[in-house]
Parts: structure tokens; C-alpha cells; sequence
């Protein structure tokens, strides 16, 4: 019985082990191989985002889910080093009530177009690179003529298919764990490079 409901338990813990061992492996791979295949990408990035700051711009961060922790974790990156930059998930007030009242899918889009302007910046986070309200917020984004910066996954869906964003990070794996991890490498030696030269 215990072996039909927890298999786990009647596992090797060795197997365990050995599990644990090769997914550190392939967190290391990826995240190392995602840096050197994006070093260029990263730096331009890093240059239109130093260059937004010292005009005045500030930054909005958006994702869903583990995402929108992400979300919250590059705008403290970057807030805590004196840039401006605010997370458009992290308002639970406002999300709830435009996604009750007008639907999930503007949840930032709306936010973007009361707060955002030309100058700015919009960082998109997705595994998925297809989550509507993600997309969407790019949209506006770029209609508002800021800098658009996304994050994805699994082959980049909808968000690299139609090349929503100028700045762009598909990270090769259809884990959402190891792409999680993979972006929060990214994103945090993109927050070094950039308070480096914003100033
Ligand atoms: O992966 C986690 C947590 O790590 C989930 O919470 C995940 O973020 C959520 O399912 C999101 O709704 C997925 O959205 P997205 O990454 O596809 O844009």
C-alpha cells in the first residue's frame, strides 16, 4: 500500500542522491551555457538600460507565478542600488481588482499605460513566453515607445515568435526550474552590469 501511494519511501535514498546530483549538473550547464551564448545580448541590454536611467527613465517588472517573485526580484536589484524600478505584480489590491473587474489579460498592460512612458523600460518574466497579461504588457509597452526587455522559455512562445520584446532571453529548456534558475542568473548579472554604467 505505502509502496502504491509513496513510492518515494521504498526509493534508495542513493537514488536520491544521485537525482539531486544531476540536476545540479544541469542547472550549472545551462546557466553557464546561457551566459556565454547571451554575453553579447546581455551587455546591449545592459547599455539601453544604463542609458534609460541616466535619462530619467525607471523600470516595470511583470510575470506570473514564480515569475512575479522574479518580477519583484529585479526591481529590488535594482532599487536598492538607487535605479528607480517597481514591480506591477506585486500590488495584490490592483491585480485582484483589474482582474476581477476588466480580466486577468490587462493586469499590467493597464498599469503600464497609467505609470509608463517613453524613456522607460518594461522587463517581462515567463517560462512559458505565453502567458496573455505577460504579452500584453509588452504590447502596450512598446506602444508607449519604452524599452522592452524579455525573459522566456521553452522555445519562447508567443513572446519570440512575434518578437514582442527588443531585448530578448529565451532560455533553451522546457524546465520550469531550471529556467527559473537560468533567468535568475541573467537577470542578476544584468543588474551588475548595468548599475556599473548607469552611473
Ligand atoms: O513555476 C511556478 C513556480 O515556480 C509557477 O507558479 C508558475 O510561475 C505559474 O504557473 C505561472 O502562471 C506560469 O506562467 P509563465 O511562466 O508561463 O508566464
Amino acid at each position: 500500500m505505502t509502496g502504491t501511494l509513496y513510492p518515494f519511501l521504498r526509493r534508495d535514498p542513493l537514488d536520491l542522491t544521485a537525482s539531486t546530483v544531476e540536476k545540479a549538473r544541469e542547472s550549472l550547464e545551462l546557466r553557464r551555457r546561457v551566459l556565454d551564448e547571451m554575453a553579447g545580448p546581455l551587455a546591449a541590454c545592459a547599455g539601453a538600460l544604463a542609458a534609460a536611467f541616466r535619462g530619467g527613465g525607471r523600470l516595470f517588472t511583470f510575470g506570473n507565478g514564480g515569475s512575479s517573485t522574479d518580477a519583484q526580484s529585479v526591481a529590488d536589484l535594482f532599487t536598492g542600488r538607487g535605479l528607480p524600478a517597481v514591480s506591477l505584480a506585486a500590488d495584490t489590491a490592483l491585480v485582484t481588482a483589474l482582474g476581477n473587474d476588466v480580466g486577468f489579460e490587462v493586469v499590467f498592460a493597464r498599469q503600464l499605460a497609467a505609470l509608463g512612458g517613453e524613456g522607460d523600460v518594461a522587463c517581462a518574466l515567463s517560462t512559458s513566453g505565453g502567458s496573455a497579461n505577460v504579452l500584453r504588457g509588452l504590447e502596450r509597452a512598446a506602444s508607449l515607445r519604452m524599452v522592452t526587455v524579455g525573459f522566456a522559455g521553452s522555445g519562447g512562445g508567443r513572446m519570440a515568435e512575434e518578437r514582442l520584446a527588443e531585448h530578448l532571453f529565451v532560455v533553451p529548456s522546457s524546465s520550469v526550474h531550471r529556467i527559473q534558475e537560468a533567468q535568475a542568473t541573467l537577470y542578476h548579472v544584468l543588474a551588475e552590469l548595468v548599475s556599473a554604467a548607469a552611473r
